[in-house]
C-alpha cells in the first residue's frame, strides 16, 4: 500500500501522493492499536444508560477489551483505581446517578486514567445540561457526541427543538464547536455524524467510515464512545488518533456488516460479529481518514 501504484483504489490514484501516503499511515496506526488492544484487553468501566449496557459491553467484548458495568458510588474508591479507562454516559440520567459519575471522573484524574463523556441529549433539559457542564469541568480526556450535543455544549444553554438522544445537526455544523470545546478541557472532542470529526482544538481529521443505518441502532453511539475508552486505554499518548482509530474501525465494521443485513436489527449482529473478526488486510484497505 506504500506505492500508489499498487493501490487498488481509482479514486486513489487521482489523490496527491503525499494525501495518499498520509492516509496510508492512519491506516497503519488503527490496525496497530486494534492489535494492541486484543493483546492488552483493557478493563473499561462503563457508568452507562440502561438502553446502552448491552450492546456496549458487546462492542467492548468484540473488540477485544474488558468492560465493567460497575456504577454505585460505593464500590467506585474500590474499583475505579484498577481500570484502564472509564466511559461515563449521561444517556438515562437521574439525580442519584451523579454522585457516582463525578467520584468516578475524579478518581480517574486523580489516578491518571483517562475517560470519556458522553453528553447525550445534552440540551434537552436544563437539569441535564449542568450535568454536561459539571463533568465537562472535570476536563474529560476524551468528549464524543453527535451535533447537537456538542453544540449545546458549546452554547451552554437548552435546546428547546431537541430531539433528545438523535441529533437535529450535521456534524459538520459542529466542527467550531467542538474545537472550542476542546480547547476548554484541554482534551480531545469527537463530533458523530456522516463524517466524523476530531479535534484537540487545533488539529482536525474527519473520519470517512460508516453507514447511515447505525442512526437506526439505539446506543451504537454510546458504543463507540466506549471503544474509543478502550483505544485510549492503550494508547494514552496518543488520545487524537486513538479516537479516530476506534471511530474509524467501528465504521468499517458497521460498512461490512452493511452488506450482509437485512435492516437494523441484523446490523446490530453483523456489527459486533465483524469488528471482532477484523483483519490486517480489511483494516489496511478500509480505514478512511483525512486531516483537515
Ligand atoms: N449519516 C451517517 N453515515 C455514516 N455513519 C453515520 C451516520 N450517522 C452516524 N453515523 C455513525 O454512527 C455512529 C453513531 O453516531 P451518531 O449517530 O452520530 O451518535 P448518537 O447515536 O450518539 O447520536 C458513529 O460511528 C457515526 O460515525
Ligand atoms: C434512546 C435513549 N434514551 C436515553 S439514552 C438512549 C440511548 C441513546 O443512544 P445513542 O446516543 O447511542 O443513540
Ligand atoms: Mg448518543
Amino acid at each position: 500500500m506504500d506505492d500508489p501504484q499498487e493501490n487498488e483504489n481509482p479514486q486513489e490514484l487521482q489523490r496527491p501522493g503525499d494525501e495518499v501516503e498520509v492516509e496510508s499511515e492512519w491506516r497503519k496506526q488503527a490496525w496497530t492499536q486494534l492489535e494492541k488492544l486484543r493483546q492488552k484487553s483493557p478493563l473499561v468501566q462503563c457508568i452507562t444508560n440502561f438502553v446502552s449496557m448491552d450492546l456496549m459491553a458487546n462492542v467492548l467484548l468484540s473488540a477485544g477489551a474488558s468492560p465493567a458495568m460497575v456504577y454505585s458510588v460505593d464500590e467506585i474508591p474500590e474499583f475505579t483505581p484498577k481500570v484502564d479507562a472509564l466511559c461515563v454516559n449521561l444517556g438515562t440520567l437521574t439525580p442519584d446517578w451523579l454522585p457516582s459519575m463525578k467520584l468516578a471522573a475524579e478518581t480517574a484524574n486523580k489516578e491518571g486514567k483517562p475517560w470519556v463523556l458522553d453528553p447525550v441529549a445534552a440540551g434537552c433539559s436544563s437539569f441535564r445540561l449542568k450535568a454536561c457542564i459539571e463533568l465537562l469541568g472535570m476536563k474529560p480526556t476524551v468528549v464524543r457526541g453527535n451535533g447537537s450535543e456538542i453544540l449545546a455544549l458549546f452554547k451552554g444553554s437548552v435546546d428547546h427543538t431537541s430531539k433528545g438522544a438523535d441529533s437535529r445537526h450535521d456534524s459538520a455544523d459542529a466542527v467550531e464547536a467542538a474545537k472550542a470545546v476542546a480547547l476548554l478541557t484541554g482534551g480531545v472532542v469527537a463530533v458523530s455524524g456522516a463524517v466524523d470529526y476530531i479535534t484537540d482544538g487545533q488539529r482536525v481529521v474527519g473520519v470517512h467510515n460508516g453507514v447511515p443505518m447505525l442512526q437506526k441502532i439505539t446506543a451504537t453511539g454510546c458504543s463507540v464512545t466506549a471503544l474509543i475508552a478502550a483505544f485510549i486505554a492503550i494508547d494514552p499518548v496518543h488520545v487524537f488518533e486513538a479516537t479516530a482509530s476506534a471511530l474509524s474501525l467501528f465504521g468499517v465494521a458497521s460498512e461490512l456488516g452493511m452488506k450482509v443485513a437485512k435492516g437494523p436489527g441484523s446490523l446490530r449482529m453483523h456489527l459486533i460479529d465483524l469488528l471482532h473478526g477484523l483483519d490486517q488486510g480489511t483494516v489496511l484497505d478500509k480505514v478512511r481518514i483525512t486531516e483537515l
